[in-house]
């Protein structure tokens, strides 16, 4: 019997961690350390190799598909040492285990062949059909200073989610390691996670590192049982969600813990194992609209272990809508049984009831 979507997690999952070997590179050669001798910034290349490596894998699996991708290659086609410089990087890239990686294959031929496979991520999106969703580099502030970020790769068919993946290489792999907005250092031994999710069948974690086609770990969110205990995660910037307003909500829940701060989708992973409760994500803006790659994959991972995910009017995601959450604000995910109360004092201190 083949399981739904079992190879299309198997895929994601492996370009996820494929992607992830450049990333760690790109930060260990590039951001820290000795300063580089070219002036491009480590976020920069590091998004686009990973991008490209991810692409590669899917046109050589799913070629039809479509994919909605953060980065474009238009800087690239104007900057060929950057460009050669992304190309050596992508070509070098390789998973250690060699079954693995002949199973993902999916090479990119050369410089020319690196800006195609960058392009194919510009869909619009929609609510029609098979559409993948790409964030090479989710929260680049903290990739740039050593902390929390994720590859963040999602399929959406007819604008569900259906499957989810993400590549957290600063998190601890134990699921029960308490959610700490420190970082152990980069390449230490038991740091690196992937989550992924199936629609129907759960969420797991499994050892980023381990290269390979290790089975995946269940995962489940903790249970609730009083409000004092809980813990809640929201962005380190004050820009991407407004922390004084999550500071009075936590209050008002009875919450006595202070927030833990810490960037990218690793919010969603992190509560997703228990290893937190809540992520609290309100809009500093009323023109912001959150992107589809920032949310999809996370999104899955914690309503398949037994959370809910709503933004602040209560309404899920919509991720059919095109690139952008446009008809969703800020983000909400807790534990479904305590989701509607979160969200109801949300909604007191937001002023929207
Ligand atoms: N004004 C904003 N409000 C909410 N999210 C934002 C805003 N500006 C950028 N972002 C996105 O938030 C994500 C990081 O989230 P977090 O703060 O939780 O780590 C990034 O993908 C970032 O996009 P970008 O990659 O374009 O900088
Ligand atoms: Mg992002
Ligand atoms: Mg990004
Ligand atoms: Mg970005």
């Amino acid at each position: 019997m083949t399981t739904l979507y079992a190879r299309e997690l198997e895929i994601a999952q492996l370009a996820v961690q494929r992607a992830a070997i450049l990333t760690k590179r790109v930060f260990l050669e590039k951001a820290k350390g000795t300063v580089s001798k070219d002036d491009a910034s480590p976020v920069t290349i590091g998004d686009f190799g990973a991008q490209a490596l991810i692409i590669a894998a899917l046109r050589a699996h799913f070629p039809h598909d479509a994919i909605v991708a953060e980065e474009e290659a238009a800087q690239l086609r104007a900057d060929a040492g950057l460009r050669d410089l992304i190309w050596g990087l992508v070509r070098e890239t390789k998973l250690e285990d060699v079954a693995a990686e002949g199973l993902l294959g999916g090479g990119v031929r050369d410089v020319e062949d690196l800006m195609e496979v960058l392009d194919r991520g510009r869909s619009e999106g929609g609510r029609i059909g098979r559409v993948w969703t790409i964030d090479p580099i989710d929260g680049t502030k903290g990739f740039l200073r050593g902390g929390q970020y994720a590859i963040a790769l999602a399929l959406l068919e007819d604008g569900d989610v259906k499957v989810g993946v993400l590549g957290c290489p600063n998190l601890p792999v134990d699921d029960a390691a308490p959610l700490a907005a420190e970082v152990g250092a980069e390449g230490e031994d038991g740091m690196g996670v992937v989550f992924s999710a199936v629609v129907g069948q759960g969420a797991t974690s499994r050892p980023l590192g381990a290269g390979g086609l290790a089975e995946g770990k269940r995962i489940q969110m903790r249970e609730v049982k009083e409000m004092a205990g809980a813990s809640f995660c929201e962005s380190v910037e004050s820009g991407h969600s407004n922390q004084s307003e999550a500071a009075q909500i936590a209050q008002k829940l009875g919450i006595t813990k202070p927030s833990v701060r810490m960037d990218s989708q690793a919010k969603y992973g992190s509560i997703a194992r228990g290893a937190g409760d809540i992520y609290l994500r309100l809009p500093t803006s009323k023109t912001y609209q959150e992107k589809i790659w920032d949310h999809a994959a996370g999104d899955l991972i914690v309503r398949e272990a037994g959370g809910q995910v709503t933004d602040t009017k209560g309404q899920r995601l919509d991720f059919g809508v095109g690139r952008t959450l446009a008809s969703n604000s800020g983000v909400i995910a807790a534990p479904a049984a305590v989701h509607g109360r979160v969200l109801e004092v949300v909604q007191e201190v937001l002023g929207l009831n």
